[in-house]
């Protein structure tokens, strides 16, 4: 298995450019299913996730096309690709695709507006909480969908189309507002989501099925309200930029110090965690290519923080920060109300020298001047990444092991982060 070997204390200075958003491109992947036309997303990042939902699409019979090559505007892997389902050729998800990748799941929603059937498998996806789909089923039932849970499927199906319907979300889902929102496209009649997400990738997802003919309003707020239509044509759209992507590398700057350009970056995507990093002590800019991050030579400031839905703080994000708090100049407290198991990255700090405690859902981190490199393991995305920026800023080796977990959502990586001072570089076995 690879890993990751780091050695750490150099500033980063230079550029990094930022790919496209994994959270964003995999619904509107997942929105070609909606559609016998083709749908042309550009800058979807080369991600294993995006690879894994290409093989679960081509499962229901969605061809893909790469037709660009690089694309010069970030010079990094996201490319254009065109998905067309033509016909759907099976309507079922099985285990062995979805039981990967959470995201997969959310193929229900477009598979039952169309077709009127589907059969998926339980999601996996981060080992973060237990992650229950019961918002995806109350939801599609209140549009009318008849769903069983059998022998680990969600056995759906709306023989006579799905009817728009009011649906208040008990709890905000990002996953739930994408699938209702795909759903309700051609449902018949008006569909009214209240309490909805109100994330940029719901935004991205809104305009692009927007572009394909549906009637969305309201999207990036907490009521979005769609118009049924008989059907959806193709659209070309793009991918927004990584926000989770571009938070972890800002990060980084503010431990290790340095001043680096995240080219295509949008300081709006992620305002709040901007202002939290600005409060440790580095400077954030927006500029007309991207966002610049700066850090001089001073400590770092502790900063408290609770992750919230947007536009709160991300708890994609929260592994990173407290990264960066273990050599902050005094306590913070990081409390995690998204996902109940997402501390898996305290006792591999730790490994690193931070001093951390748990006390429910709130990390209490005091700051050390110094980590020093050891052998790490993540379990998740987000803490693999947090153990790369400490690994960075610690003295001496570390190696992060389980590098997969990181092929999921960050596009190049070592490269991206090498090119700016750091010694990192990827051990092949
Ligand atoms: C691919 C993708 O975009 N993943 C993101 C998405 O995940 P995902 O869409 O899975 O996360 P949700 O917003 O649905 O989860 C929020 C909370 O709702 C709970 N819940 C959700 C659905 C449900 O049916 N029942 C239920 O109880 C979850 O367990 C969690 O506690 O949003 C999360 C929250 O910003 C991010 O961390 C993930 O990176
Ligand atoms: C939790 C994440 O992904 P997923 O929802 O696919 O598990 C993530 O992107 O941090």
């Amino acid at each position: 298995m690879d890993r990751i070997r780091i050695v750490g204390g150099n500033e980063l200075n230079g550029a990094i450019p930022i790919s496209g958003a994994k959270n964003a491109a995999l619904p509107l992947m997942i929105a070609s299913l909606l559609t016998d036309d083709t749908l042309t997303l550009e800058n979807v990042p080369h991600l294993a996730d995006v690879e894994q939902l290409i093989r679960i699409l081509g499962n229901h019979g969605v061809d893909y096309a790469v037709n660009g090559r690089r694309e010069r505007q970030n010079e990094g892997y996201s490319r254009t690709i065109n998905f067309t389902a033509r016909n759907i050729v099976d309507t079922t998800a099985p285990y062995e695709l979805v039981s990967k990748m959470r995201a997969s799941f959310w193929v229900i929603g477009p598979l039952l507006a169309r077709m009127g059937v589907a059969k998926v498998s339980l999601p996996g996806g981060c080992a973060i909480g237990t992650r229950p789909v019961d918002i995806f089923i109350e939801g599609l039932q209140a549009l009318g969908a008849q769903i069983d849970v059998e022998g680990g499927y969600a056995i759906a199906s709306a023989k006579n189309r799905l009817i728009g319907n009011r649906y208040h979300f008990p709890k905000v889902s990002v996953g739930a507002t994408h699938v209702l929102m795909m759903s309700a496209t051609l449902a018949r009649g008006e569909t009214v989501l209240l309490n909805a997400a109100r994330e940029p990738e719901v935004v991205n997802l809104a305009e692009c099925l927007n572009a394909m003919g549906a009637k969305i309003e309201g999207a990036g707020t907490s009521t979005i309200t769609i118009q049924g239509v008989d059907s959806l044509s193709g659209a070309r759209h793009r991918v927004i930029p990584d926000r989770i992507e571009t938070g972890t590398y800002a990060m980084a700057v503010a431990m290790t110090g340095g001043d680096v350009l995240l080219e295509g970056a949008r300081a709006d995507l992620l305002q709040n965690a901007f202002d939290v990093i600005a409060q440790t002590g580095a400077v954030i800019t927006q500029t007309d290519s991207g966002v610049r991050v700066t850090r001089n030579g001073q400590g770092i400031a502790p900063v408290d923080v609770v992750t919230e839905p947007f536009p709160g703080f991300p708890t994609d994000l929260q592994a990173q920060f407290m990264a960066l708090m273990t050599m902050s100049r005094g306590k913070s407290r990081i409390t995690e109300t998204i996902f109940e198991n997402r501390f898996m990255h305290v006792q591999e700090l730790a490994r690193l020298g931070a001093r951390i405690a748990l006390s429910g859902q709130t990390a209490i981190v005091d700051g050390v001047p110094k980590l020093k490199g050891a052998q790490v393991m993540a379990t998740d995305l987000r803490a693999s990444v947090s153990l790369v920026i400490a690994g960075l800023a610690a003295e001496g080796e570390t190696v992060v092991n389980r590098v997969y977990h990181l092929d999921r959502g960050f596009e190049r990586l070592e490269e991206k982060l090498s090119r700016c001072g750091a010694v990192i570089e990827r051990i092949s076995s």
